[in-house]
């Protein structure tokens, strides 16, 4: 029996070291899908469906519980699927940004042990853990990045209740997990359609759009769903940098807003950036919070996507952010001759479009193109 406490092995430091960035993923990396959703939305469920119908991927699975009776039992629900890998990751009470890092960490270095064996990971989080936090660590641990790679986040919404829970109003103005989830998602499975008229799914589908203007939505029941829509997204690739600029043209800012809500924001503006000067602009927004509103509140970015073009650089540029991290990689994606758009598209709390895009021109935006 291994012994399962076992602290992972440390890679050697002369081991060769991961390159920067998530970039293009290789044959040998293997693709991570972050299950999210409020509680009983029907994570488990798709699990389910996924290692029951899905016979061409090796799929191991990751749990993330708090309690040990559901615990045990979706334990035991996943297990009964024949063949796979499971590996248990419970993190006790306390705070689950601070744990989730680190035993997230143990439990896929230890499953990655069993390299080989697999060739796809599904992660269901807890209906209150933040999936941020969770993505974020397939980007701060260099290791980790170099084996696996995150291919996308799923979030999983109760077609019934999930209207309810995401006009929840939290105690001291923290943002509502239920639409946290959906602000993260590059994927949004409104589930238990068969409990709802058309009218109020209208409503629930009107209500995910109105907070994450980039997500794709599917409808379900039982959580079943084309698993060809739910794996192998590549929401994170940088090769792919044509198609993301195609998608960033078609989202459309919203915003019928009640005032503690997420939106989304977008905007484009031509001519090319300074390198240094997005960087602090980014940083400004994602870490210090600099940019408020028009109420003097500040702007909280939960997700950002962009295509920008870097002063020299004759490639496109990727942007993307979760949580407080971003990245910026080259696109395989050349720009054409004087026509340099950059697109942004920011997902989160207390935006406003006119103010972050004044801030941006104005201090980002070398030249400006005429044509
Ligand atoms: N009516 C109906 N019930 C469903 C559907 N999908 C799932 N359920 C039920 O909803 C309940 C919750 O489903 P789970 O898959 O356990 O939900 P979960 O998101 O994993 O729940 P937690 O892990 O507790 O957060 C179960 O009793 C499911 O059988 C559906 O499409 N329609
Ligand atoms: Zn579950």
């Amino acid at each position: 029996m291994e012994d399962e406490d076992d602290c992972p092995e440390l890679v050697p430091m002369d081991a060769q070291p991961a390159p920067p960035g998530p970039p293009t993923p290789s044959a040998q990396q293997i693709p991570v899908t972050i299950i999210t959703g409020y509680l009983g939305a029907g994570k488990t469920t798709l699990l389910n469906y996924i290692l029951t119908e899905q016979h061409s991927k090796r799929i191991a699975v990751i749990l993330n519980e708090f309690g040990e009776g559901s615990a045990l039992e979706k334990s035991l629900a996943v297990s009964q699927a024949g063949e796979l890998y499971e590996e248990w990751l419970e993190l006790r009470n306390g705070c689950l940004c601070c744990s989730v890092k680190d035993n997230g960490l143990k439990a896929i270095e230890n499953l990655m042990e069993k390299k080989g064996k697999f060739d796809y990971i599904l992660l269901e989080t807890t209906g209150l853990a933040d999936p941020g936090a969770v993505a974020s660590m397939f980007w701060v641990d260099a290791e980790l990045g170099s084996d696996i790679y995150l291919d996308g986040i799923v979030t999983v919404i109760d077609a019934k209740y999930g209207l309810q829970q995401l006009k929840e109003e939290k105690a001291d103005g923290l943002i509502n997990e239920a639409a946290r989830q959906i602000a993260l998602a590059d994927l949004t499975i409104i589930n238990k359609t068969d409990l709802v008229n058309e009218e109020e799914l209208n409503q629930v589908r009107d209500s995910v759009r109105s907070i994450n203007g980039l997500v794709k939505i599917v409808e379900s029941q039982r959580s079943r769903v084309e698993l060809s829509e739910v794996l192998d997204l590549h929401s994170f690739d940088n090769k792919d940098g044509a198609k993301l600029a195609e998608k960033l043209q078609l989202v459309k800012p919203t915003g019928l807003h009640l005032d503690k809500s997420i939106l989304t924001v977008t905007f484009e503006v031509t001519g090319d950036l300074s390198e240094e000067a997005l960087n602090a602009f980014i940083q400004d927004l994602l870490w210090e919070k600099k940019f408020c509103n028009k109420e003097g509140e500040p702007m909280t970015v939960i997700r950002l996507k962009g295509i920008v073009s870097l002063a020299g650089k004759a490639h496109q540029v990727m942007l993307q952010g979760v949580h407080k991290l971003y990245e910026l990689n080259e696109t395989p994606q050349l720009w054409e001759e004087n026509l340099h758009i950059n697109r942004l598209v920011f997902i989160g709390r207390n935006l406003n479009k006119d103010i972050l895009q004044e801030h941006f021109t104005s201090s980002v935006v070398l030249n400006t193109e005429t044509n």
